[in-house]
């Protein structure tokens, strides 16, 4: 294989190296996926200079089994290019790289080199320059190469999410928000940019406005401020959300300058909540995510138009495979898990259980009424003397549709002294009488004019429990449908387990505290993976083990991220989400089909009871269990009459606890009493 006749140049942080150097570890980790990719003759290699302004004399061979060349296009420099069709997932470098702590880049004062435009945001809030390949691919907006960083082998993989053509450039993105890049990104062959989208037609502008310059980005969010009261003064109906967001402001613009940046950044930041720092999306490297990590993900492969890209080439969007679909990057840096003291003890004492009430939903309201064996309700049935009538008796009661005697036999056989007798139900004794029903049988077929309506007293429902089908079956044949095992109270609950929840409880007390000092609405969510020691019995209850360590916090950030839809459990759904497009979670195998969730088999806690949409998210997310302190009867998924989390026509159902023990923080605002 040739080297690279452009090799590095003086600004490249590869220095003098010879490219050649690391062919054999591109081949090696490229060859697994290359199936028969033997290098053409170098004599194919040449690049072409023909088309698109390419420039000639700085391009390098093909260096690797994917026959990838360096060209350089004016306006952006040097780019890596196909020189074949590739399909998508494929693997076309994995390079090695250099890493750089913290300290040295800041004490360095890299970002302010030429490395700062080739730095990698690595774990621990280091800096990586990717070998190789890796710190030629430019930006796009509509990217084909995804990137994922492995901090543990220490290389970065860049694979085709899409299939490229020969010629094509291969780019990766390194901001979804163009405004937060360094440079005024132009538009490739075929390429979307961020300003021909409809999403964002100043992007290109704000990459002008968001320098290093302090003052600018203050004066901008003054100005915001500015506007917003402006807005206010100017007579308008302002709603409670527009209120709350002046005063956000006001409190951010009263923590000066650092305030106003901390509001600016936070408005414009788009990584989920966890993510470590803002000013690293904005800062001058090709941040492709926030700054620390132990294993990172980086591109966004989202591309900015509306639509997805829908290609059949595509790889399974698997989140297992870390090919992330998703528009939040950034680290995996996990929030602390609970500190408990699991307590000694078999079971709870009536004053512990008391500590968690379930939110009952609808099913549950039913089931409780279906458990009572007194409950009847009155049928007519008439007695079938002759045998041969039995069909047309069926045939008959088939016209009869009755939602309410369904859980019912049609037949009820009883023996006496007199012998066997049987007896056909045929229609509730409340929509018709017995007169009526006489004379639509005889109506129906003249050999059932004898017969004689009597009605019966029978269970109103089925049997949900083998007792209670030995008892109905008494009065009248009943069908068996059990219902889900739930318990009824937290009686059954180890006493470790109280101890864990009421440690979530004070943690998420906590937090939204602490969000209310920022100036968001003092609502958060814990979500974990709870710990193996208060598991149900696996054995018995089919209980799907949960993934090992996932956890995520977040709280409300609807006023200070101006957005409407920053509900707590969201942004915990979303960074669930993202961890789990990232390793080590990303290359766990799901348990079993179904096992992979979201939330499978995951305990969430929060302040406050979700809103319906948020309880909508956790039931497809599969959440197994809600822990949480303030009801909200009027519009709340648990409490109110919608009870999302245990309804019969939805296909799942996970358990709400209200938490009704001290709490360690002073009271939070009652769920009514903000408008959440
Ligand atoms: C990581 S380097 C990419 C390789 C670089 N083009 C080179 O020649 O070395 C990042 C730099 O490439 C340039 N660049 C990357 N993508 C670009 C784009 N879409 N438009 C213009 N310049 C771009 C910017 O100057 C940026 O600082």
């Amino acid at each position: 294989m040739t080297t690279s006749p452009a090799g590095p140049t003086s600004a490249s942080p590869l220095g003098g190296a010879d490219l050649t150097s690391i062919v054999p570890q591109v081949a090696g980790a490229s060859s697994g996926s290359t199936a028969g990719a033997a290098p053409l003759p170098t004599a194919e290699l040449q690049p072409s200079t023909d088309s698109d302004g390419l420039e000639p004399g700085t391009e390098t061979s093909t260096i690797n089994p994917y026959l990838l060349q360096v060209l350089s296009r004016p306006g952006r420099g040097r780019g890596v290019f196909a020189s074949r069709d590739l399909a998508a997932g494929t693997l076309i470098e994995d390079a090695p790289v250099l890493v750089i702590t913290q300290k040295e880049w800041d004490e360095g004062r890299m970002n302010d080199s030429i490395l700062g435009e080739y730095g990698f945001c690595w774990s621990n809030g280091g800096m990586a320059i990717g070998l190789g390949m890796a710190s030629l691919f430019n930006h796009s907006a509509s990217p084909n190469v995804n990137f994922i960083r492995n901090s543990t082998a220490g290389t970065i993989a860049f694979r085709t999410f899409r299939s490229v053509k020969a010629g094509d450039e291969l780019c990766i993105c390194y901001s979804a928000d163009e405004s937060k890049l360094w440079f005024m990104p132009t538009q490739g062959k075929n390429e979307t940019t961020a300003s021909d989208s409809e999403e964002d037609m100043t992007a290109g502008l704000g990459a002008l406005e968001l320098s290093d310059d302090e003052g600018a980005a203050a004066a901008k969010a003054v100005k915001k401020a500015e506007r917003e009261t402006r807005r206010q003064q100017g007579g308008k109906t302002h709603s409670a959300r527009d209120q709350r967001r002046a005063r956000y402001l006001e409190k951010m613009a009263a923590k000066g300058d650092q305030g106003v940046k901390e509001a600016e950044a936070k408005s414009a930041q788009e990584v989920a909540p966890g993510s470590q720092d803002a000013k690293a999306i904005v800062a001058p490297t090709p941040v492709h995510a926030s700054s620390s990590s132990s294993t990172v993900i980086a591109s966004e492969a989202k591309p900015r138009h509306n639509r997805p890209i829908v290609n059949a080439d595509l790889p399974p969007p698997l989140h297992s495979q870390g090919s992330s679909r998703h528009r939040h990057v950034g680290p995996v840096v996990l929030t602390p898990d609970l500190e408990w003291e699991p307590t000694a003890g078999a079971t709870l004492t009536e004053d512990q259980y008391a500590l968690l009430q379930r939110a009952r939903g609808p099913v549950e309201v039913e089931e409780d009424a279906d458990n009572d064996n007194t409950a009847m309700m009155s049928v007519w049935a008439v007695e079938v003397h002759e045998p041969k009538l039995t069909r047309y008796i069926l045939d008959f009661s088939k016209q009869i549709v009755e939602p309410r005697m369904r859980h019912l036999k049609r037949v009820r056989k009883r023996v006496d002294e007199a012998g066997e007798h049987n007896y056909i139900a045929l229609a509730m004794v409340d929509t018709m009488s017995g007169d009526e029903l006489h004379k639509a049988l005889a109506d129906f077929n003249p050999v059932l004019a004898n017969l004689v309506p009597i009605a019966f007293e029978v269970p109103r429902s089925a049997a949900r429990t083998q007792e209670q089908l030995r008892e109905r079956n008494l009065t009248w044949p009943v069908l068996f449908s059990p219902a889900a095992p739930r318990p009824s109270d937290a009686r059954g609950m180890p006493p470790a387990k109280l101890e864990w929840v009421r440690a979530g409880i004070n943690r998420i007390l906590r937090d939204a505290r602490k969000a209310q000092a920022a100036g968001d609405l003092p609502v958060a969510v814990f979500c974990t993976s709870p710990p193996e020691s208060i598991w149900p019995n696996i054995d018995i209850t089919g209980f799907i083990p949960p993934t090992p360590g996932l956890r995520a916090a977040a709280h409300d950030t609807r006023v200070s991220e101006n957005h409407p839809l920053r509900h707590a459990v969201l942004n915990c759904i979303a960074e669930i989400a993202r961890l789990r497009t990232v390793p080590p979670f990303s290359e766990l195998v799901p348990l079993r089909n179904g096992a992979d969730y979201l939330l499978t088999s995951l305990s969430l806690f929060v302040t406050h009871e979700p809103c319906v949409m948020c309880t909508m998210a956790l039931l497809h997310s599969r959440v197994r269990e809600v822990f949480f302190v303030y009801p909200r009867k009027r519009a709340g998924g648990f409490e109110s009459s919608y009870g999302v989390h245990s309804r019969r026509d939805l296909n799942h159902r996970f358990d709400a606890w209200r938490w009704c023990g001290d709490l360690v923080e002073e009271e939070l605002p009652v769920a009514d009493e903000i408008e959440i």
